[in-house]
């Protein structure tokens, strides 16, 4: 059984509700799947799991959230070369700039970018849910 975290940021909810359908949708492929809050996560832990889902808002000016989960993403960095991850997030009024860059930032990590990257406008809807879901499906 693959082992699957989830680890997520989220101020209103957004990317919590994402975070959520990624852990039902690795789940029903049968992977073991931990949930964790940004601030709980440590580069120490990305090793015990097989493949990591990220998930974070667009923040700032089309950049993470730079007090808790950029000072958490930028320590696991130098972990996650060759790791199987995959990225989600929720945004407002931008055009998904901020995605775009961190797809990137994990390129030049090294890091295996599994699936597409979900975004989704404010609160996901049924075809948001069922993406994220796909997300989760394809890590598991
Ligand atoms: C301080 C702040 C900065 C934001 N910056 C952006 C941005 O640059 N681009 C964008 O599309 N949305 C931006 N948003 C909107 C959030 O990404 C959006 O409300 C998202 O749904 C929040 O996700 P959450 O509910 O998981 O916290 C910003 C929101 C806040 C509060």
């Amino acid at each position: 059984m693959s082992k699957v975290a989830v680890v997520y940021w989220s101020s209103t909810g957004n990317t919590e509700a994402m975070a959520n359908a990624v852990v039902d949708g690795a789940k029903e492929k049968g992977a073991d799947v931990t949930l964790y809050e940004c601030a709980d996560f440590r580069p120490e832990l990305v090793a015990d799991y097989d493949a990591i889902a990220f998930g974070c808002p667009a923040m700032g000016d089309e950049v993470l959230e730079e007090d808790e989960f950029e000072p958490m993403f930028d320590g696991c960095k130098a972990e996650l070369k060759d790791k199987k991850i995959a990225l989600f997030g929720s945004y407002g009024w931008g055009d998904g700039e901020w995605m775009r860059n961190w797809e990137e930032s994990c390129k030049e990590a090294g890091a295996v970018l599994a699936t597409e990257s979900v975004i989704c406008n404010d609160m996901p809807d049924d075809d948001g849910v069922e993406n994220c879901k796909a997300l989760g499906a394809a890590l598991a």
